[in-house]
């Protein structure tokens, strides 16, 4: 039985009845060493999941498994879509690309990596839009400009090209385009790293707004534990490649089981 068949009793279409993802047994080698291992867990709607781990935990390579940019190992990730659950793992890559441009977002590290740079502001905003069938280009314009209020940016400055803008700006730019389109996942890469605190803290604000506004689901890796305890209901502590706690965030930071997220609550081993 694939894996979509496995699970499709529980992840049922009903609203609400079953988890947006359900990770199970997520598995990834990089020849002889593991980048993560036997990783489980479900997210359910409108739920936000915390992955910490000092660097070399695995966090990135689970996040680039569930996101459909790494093939893992072995393992399922199972995705309630808008035509009941399906394996992202065995899905051919047009459906995937497909499920990534609508129902998805992935907000990178450096908004380098998920902005055009040589396109304007409202270009980058409208370009998803149109990826997700838009067409009317009044309204596709006046969506960008909104979008851009929402992030805080003036939206006099439409024309701009990212590189005019400062990194913060930068990011909350890649944010607008990620989630203009009203994706229910987003997967997000230390989305406040490479920032001024002062900036970080505006952006989490901001983040956490969207999210909660938005009911968005999110799965966001960072190894700030600050950053999780702001925005994700639950943690999954990695390392080694395996998950060694997971729980509720304000429980797994509050009073930690694990030996080692007793270590990375107490800030021994945060970089
Ligand atoms: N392309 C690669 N080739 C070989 N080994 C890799 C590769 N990418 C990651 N690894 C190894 O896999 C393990 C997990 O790395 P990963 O980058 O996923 O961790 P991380 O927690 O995201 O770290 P960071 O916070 O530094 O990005 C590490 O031991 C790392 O050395």
């Amino acid at each position: 039985m694939d894996g979509a068949a496995a699970f499709g009793e529980k992840a049922g279409r009903a609203e609400g009845a079953g988890p947006l993802l359900s990770v199970r047994g997520i598995t990834r080698h990089y020849g002889a060493r593991i980048g993560c291992a036997d990783v489980s867990f479900d997210l359910w709607p409108g739920e936000v999941m915390g992955i910490v781990g000092e660097s070399g935990s695995g966090k990135s390579t689970l996040l680039a498994c569930l996101s459909g940019q790494m093939a893992p190992d072995a393992g399922a990730v199972i995705y309630d879509g808008p035509d009941g659950p399906v394996d992202t793992v065995t899905m051919n890559e047009p459906a995937r690309r497909h499920l990534a441009r609508t129902e998805w977002a992935f907000v990178h590290q450096n908004p380098r990596d998920g902005l055009r740079m040589g396109v304007s502001a409202g270009g980058n905003v409208g370009e998803r839009l149109m990826a997700t069938g838009a067409r009317h280009y009044g309204r596709i314009r006046a969506a960008a400009a909104g979008w851009l209020e929402r992030v805080e940016i003036d939206p006099a400055r439409i024309d701009d090209r990212p590189r005019q803008f400062s990194g913060g700006m930068q990011q909350r730019l890649q944010i607008a385009r990620n989630l203009v389109s009203g994706p229910r996942l987003a997967f997000m890469d230390e989305p406040t790293g490479g920032l001024d605190v002062s900036v970080q803290a505006r952006l989490l604000d901001l983040l956490r707004g969207l999210v909660r506004d938005m009911g968005l689901s999110a799965v966001l890796v960072t190894h700030d534990l600050a950053v999780v305890r702001l925005l994700a209901d639950r943690l999954l502590v990695m390392k080694d490649g395996r998950v060694v706690e997971q729980g509720l965030t304000d429980q797994v930071l509050d009073d930690p089981q694990h030996a080692y997220t007793q270590l990375l609550v107490s800030s021994v081993l945060q970089v």
